[in-house]
This record gives structure tokens, C-alpha cells and sequence, in this order.
């Protein structure tokens, strides 16, 4: 399989219409590539906290649209990364209409929406996203043709039972947009690599460059192999990270080294 995680710089400097008409041209020049991925809000940038509101968009917006057109102009799987979602009276949302949510869009190569995430843990303690936005509560599995991926979203990367869920319900290919920063770049590549060797699968973790709201992104997008080795990693600034991986290796590695059948579930808990 070839995977191009596009890092995209996010800059005050560009308006979100501009840069969703150049992340639509990056994306239609992966033709031939199987699976694109964006990363986590690349419209606003995930720290423009104030621009979420204003900027947020029904799940079948502006980024939708641009996105699906671009999935099938190239004929990939395309992980369009997030957007603000603004819910509709029918988005199904237990929080009506008007809620907003960090939602990702999964489109196949026919611009279908294949799958569509809303991020389960929110950043920002008691701030930022974590109170303007809802959280989701559905892990989302995407069946691929040679793999299945499992998606999470930045903040979640830090909380291995959401992973462990998506690799019970089949996942063998764990993708992760962010806009993770700078100053926690260590925890991003060590995470990267945990998640896929706890889990014996490959890791897709695509993150942001440039600096938004006064935050620089650490981009060192990163791609690991069930095993752990990392087989691509980005530099910080804008950048197309291609690699070519055989999904087959998930299988070959959980059964050379079976650890995930080892796991001793319902354990009791202290007595004191
Ligand atoms: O966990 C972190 O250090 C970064 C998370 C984050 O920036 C996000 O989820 O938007």
C-alpha cells in the first residue's frame, strides 16, 4: 500500500477558503497513492480556539465538499483530517443542533463519505476545546480493501484503551491526525511508536507545521510498523510524507509474536 500523509503548514497568514483550495490540489496530486491523510483541523488549526465557532461547518460543508471532489479526482481513500463540525437538527447529535464537535471525514475513492469520527477526548483541561466542543462517544473502524483502519484524533493518542477498542473491532491500520505542538513533540514520536507496537499495528500519525494562535506545531508526521520501526518520518515544516507499506505484516507479526492473545482481561481490583 502507499500512504502520503500531507503535513500542512497552518499560518495566519492564509484564510481557511485559500488553504482548502491548495490542500484540494495537494491531495488531486496523489493520484496513485492508496490512502491520503490530512491532519487534525487544518482549516482554523486546533489551537485557533476562537476562530472554531465562526469557522465551524455542517458535516456536508464547504471541506466536505472540496474533499470528496478531491478523493475522486485522484481515486484514493482519503483521511481528510478534521474540521468543526456544527451539528443540524438531523446530525443525530444527543446535544441538537448547533453543538460543535472535532469530527473527522473519511471519503473512499469514489468521494463517498466512507466514515465520519468525532474526536473522544477533548484537549484543553478546562479550556479550548474542551468546553466548546462535545465529545464523541463511537470508536470508527474503516474497512479498506487490504487493511482496516481505526481512527483516532491527537488528544486520544494518549489513551491506549481507545486503541485497544479498535483493535477489537478489527483495526490493523491506526490513523491519527493532530495538531500536536512543539513543546510535547517527544511524547507525539514516543506515543506514535507505543501505540503500534502495544497494539501490533501500523501507525499513520499525521500532524500540522507552521504556527497558529501563537503555538507552533511540532509536524514530525510519523509512520510505524506493527513491529515499531519507524518507516518515515517528517521534517517541522510543510511536507509530503509518502511511504509504502504491506499490511500484511500486522497479520505475520501478531502471530510470530502473539502477545495480544496473552491479555489477561477482568482483573479484581486492590482489596484495601
Ligand atoms: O496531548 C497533547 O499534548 C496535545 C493534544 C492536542 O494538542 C490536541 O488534541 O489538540
Amino acid at each position: 500500500m502507499r500512504a502520503s500523509l500531507i503535513q500542512i503548514a497552518v499560518d495566519e497568514g492564509e484564510s481557511v477558503e485559500s488553504r482548502r483550495r491548495r490542500v484540494a490540489s495537494l491531495v488531486r496530486e496523489q493520484a496513485g497513492a492508496d490512502l491520503v491523510v490530512l491532519p487534525e483541523l487544518w482549516t482554523t488549526g486546533a489551537f485557533a480556539y476562537e476562530e472554531f465557532g465562526s469557522e465551524a461547518e455542517p458535516l456536508e460543508g464547504p471541506t466536505y465538499e472540496a474533499m470528496a471532489k478531491a478523493a475522486s479526482d485522484a481515486g484514493v481513500w482519503l483521511h481528510a483530517g478534521s474540521i468543526p463540525e456544527r451539528t443540524t437538527s438531523d446530525s443525530g447529535s444527543a446535544a441538537g443542533a448547533g453543538a460543535l464537535y472535532n469530527t473527522s471525514l473519511v471519503f473512499s475513492p469514489t468521494g463517498d463519505l466512507a466514515a465520519s469520527y468525532r474526536k473522544i477526548h477533548r484537549f484543553g483541561f478546562d479550556k479550548g476545546e474542551a468546553v466548546l466542543m462535545g465529545a464523541g462517544r463511537e470508536l470508527v473502524t474503516v474497512p479498506l480493501p487490504d487493511t482496516t483502519l481505526g481512527v483516532a484524533t491527537c488528544y486520544d493518542l494518549r489513551f491506549p484503551e481507545l486503541f485497544r477498542g479498535l483493535v477489537d473491532a478489527g483495526a490493523e491500520t491506526l490513523v491519527i491526525p493532530a495538531g500536536w505542538p512543539e513543546r510535547r513533540r517527544a511524547h507525539w514520536t514516543l506515543l506514535a511508536q507505543a501505540r503500534a507496537v502495544e497494539n501490533q499495528a501500523f501507525v499513520l500519525a499525521c500532524g500540522t507545521a507552521g504556527t497558529h494562535a501563537g503555538v507552533p506545531q511540532a509536524g514530525h508526521s510519523i509512520v510505524v510498523d506493527p513491529w515499531g520501526e519507524v518507516l518515515a518520518e517528517a521534517g517541522a515544516d510543510e511536507e509530503i510524507l509518502t511511504v509504502e507499506f504491506d499490511p500484511a505484516k500486522v497479520a505475520t507479526t501478531r502471530e510470530v509474536f502473539p502477545a495480544l492473545k496473552d491479555r489477561v482481561l477482568g482483573l479484581q481490583p486492590p482489596r484495601s
